[in-house]
């Protein structure tokens, strides 16, 4: 390492490390000096190393640790990850590194296993091999799993720690082949239980990222029920990744991403540049752009749950996870129509993840298409084992375990959501129209704003609401008694240096002008 320090200070935040690759060498190989705690402070267990920038610029990069289940990095270590990154020498490291062993209780030379994988970027190789030095300075046993999508990573993280972990079912074949085995395995096991279930298509924009080389080996093996077709699949152009496309890029500006020819009605989705993200749409004949964000996914999912549930005859606790830029109409159809509890959290996936985690089945998206749905391991065990009634009780028993099998436990996945959303309509037989039409999203305006010191934005009810300054929320919510069925709120954001304004209303002109006001109230913080 030719560095002794990083050239500007860098964050473990909500998505890990994420900055200028140019900056990340040196970060990189100390993150791999901290996987290696990691691992020896579990008592030898894998822990993971993800290289990716997700749906940022081509020029970035970044790395997200994995803890030995497939969750993310325990939040109690984001502040050694952000400490030891920033050591200003090599000696001040290594005091740093010295100081985390004792602490902890931890020997340098018991048993540290770390597997790291990297996305398509130009960046990745040279990131690799930063890490892997640190971990063969650390004497830590390290496995290179090559190009995979995030949520693949998190996947063989926990196959590989569950393979012998008592209390713990095997999660899967540790190999990527073990992925996609599960994934098709389960698709064609729905398809064999629900009746009449007809094969089904989707054009998926893969941002030209690490997506498209996925979904090509995942497609033969589900046997013509699912026909693919990859727009943006160019990974050979890595200037191309989220260029004018990608799930971040549809739903900021909702609509169509290059490349894509839409054809009217049929179902299209986009995925992020490490897919773990992925938003839906179609276009009518007349033209017009529809999204299908994570609003609409988990509410699908929750509908399609709440259904088999009930036909199944058993009693499981479904819930739905939010954040506050949920659309306010998903979550009016989530308490009213479908009957079901709605609980909001914080911004960034690990908050909703946790909470998620608390009901049977628990159904959580962030709007952007970030999320999973997770099956508390007492529900798997009791619908496996309960006494079957009916046959078509039977049959929606099977149903649900083949989809807690479909659906990435780990983390949210971009091809697992995929491949659930497709099952759902073609179990339903839906167009996406149809699916569409659940409910009508309240108008909605996501703005964001430069202020001079953004921590001064402190919130309270899941952010929906502003501590401090204190004399904004008064403002805010005289604005909101002015506006039928309107709501808006400011947040600071955790990955950019600014405050986001949300706002939505019963038209699109009146969620504008709630906006135009607010970004007006925020220029005296400017
Ligand atoms: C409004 C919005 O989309 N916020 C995003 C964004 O968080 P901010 O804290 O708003 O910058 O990045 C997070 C990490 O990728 C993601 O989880 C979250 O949904
Ligand atoms: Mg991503």
């Amino acid at each position: 390492m030719s560095l002794e320090a990083p050239e500007k200070h860098v964050t473990y935040g909500t998505a890990g490390f994420r900055d200028k690759a140019k900056y990340l060498p040196i970060v990189l190989y100390r993150v791999g000096l901290l996987a290696a705690l990691r691992s020896r402070f579990l008592g030898g267990k894998t822990v993971g190393v993800m290289i990716t920038a997700s749906h940022n610029p081509p020029a970035d990069n970044g790395a997200k640790l994995v803890d030995p289940l497939g969750e993310m990095l325990d939040q109690s270590w984001e502040a050694h990850a952000t400490e030891l990154a920033n050591s200003q020498s090599t000696a001040e490291q290594n005091k740093l590194l010295d100081a985390l062993y004792s602490k902890f209780g931890v020997k340098h030379d018991s048993d540290a296993k770390v597997i790291y994988a990297r996305d398509t970027r130009e960046s990745g190789p040279i990131l690799v091999d930063a890490l892997a030095s640190a971990l063969k300075s650390q004497n830590a046993h390290a496995t290179n799993a090559g190009v995979l999508t995030t949520p693949q990573l998190h996947y063989l993280v926990r196959a590989i720690n569950t393979l012998h972990m008592p209390g713990h079912e095997s999660y899967g074949v540790p190999t990527e082949d073990g992925y996609y085995k599960k994934l098709a395995t389960s698709y064609k096991k729905i398809s064999t239980l629900a009746p009449n279930m007809k094969p089904v298509s989707v054009t998926v924009d893969c941002a030209n990222g690490v997506g498209a080389l996925k979904l090509q080996q995942l497609a033969p093996l589900l046997e013509g029920l699912v026909e693919f077709t990859i727009a943006n699949g160019d990974v050979d152009h890595p200037e191309a990744l989220n260029e004018n496309c990608g799930a971040d890029f549809v739903k900021t500006n909702q609509r169509l991403p290059a490349n894509v020819q839409p054809v009217p009605d049929k179902l299209y989705a986009s995925f992020d540049g490490d897919a773990d993200r992925v938003v839906c749409y179609y276009t009518s004949n007349n033209g017009e752009f529809h999204l299908l964000d994570g609003d609409k996914i988990a509410t699908l999912a929750a509908s399609l749950f709440c259904e088999q549930v009930s036909n199944s005859g058993t009693k499981v606790d479904i819930g739905v996870v939010q954040t506050a830029y949920a659309n306010g109409a998903s979550t009016k159809y989530i308490e009213y129509e479908l009957k079901i509890p709605v609980v909001f959290t914080p911004t960034g996936v690990k908050h909703l993840h946790h909470a998620a985690a608390k009901f049977g089945i628990g159904v959580y998206f962030e709007a952007n298409g970030h999320g999973t749905v997770l099956f508390d391991k007492s529900t798997v065990d009791s619908l496996k084992t309960i006494d079957i009634g009916s046959p078509a009780q039977k049959q929606s028993i099977d149903i649900l375990l083949a989809l807690s099998d479909l659906i990435n436990q780990t983390v949210g996945d971009a091809i697992s959501d995929l491949l659930m959303v497709l099952v759902i309509l073609a179990i339903r037989n839906w167009t996406p129209a149809q699916w569409d039409s659940c409910y009508s999203e309240l108008a909605n305006r996501l703005l964001k704003c430069n202020v001079r010191d953004r921590t001064m934005f402190t919130t309270t009810d899941a952010e929906r609401r502003l501590v401090t300054p204190k004399e904004l929320q008064p403002k805010l919510d005289q604005l909101m008694k002015q506006y039928p069925q309107s709501r808006t709120f400011v947040r600071a954001s955790g990955t950019e240096d600014v405050v986001r304004v949300y706002s939505e209303a019963a038209s699109p002109e009146a969620a504008k002008e709630i906006g135009d006001v607010v970004l007006e109230l925020l220029k005296e913080y400017a």
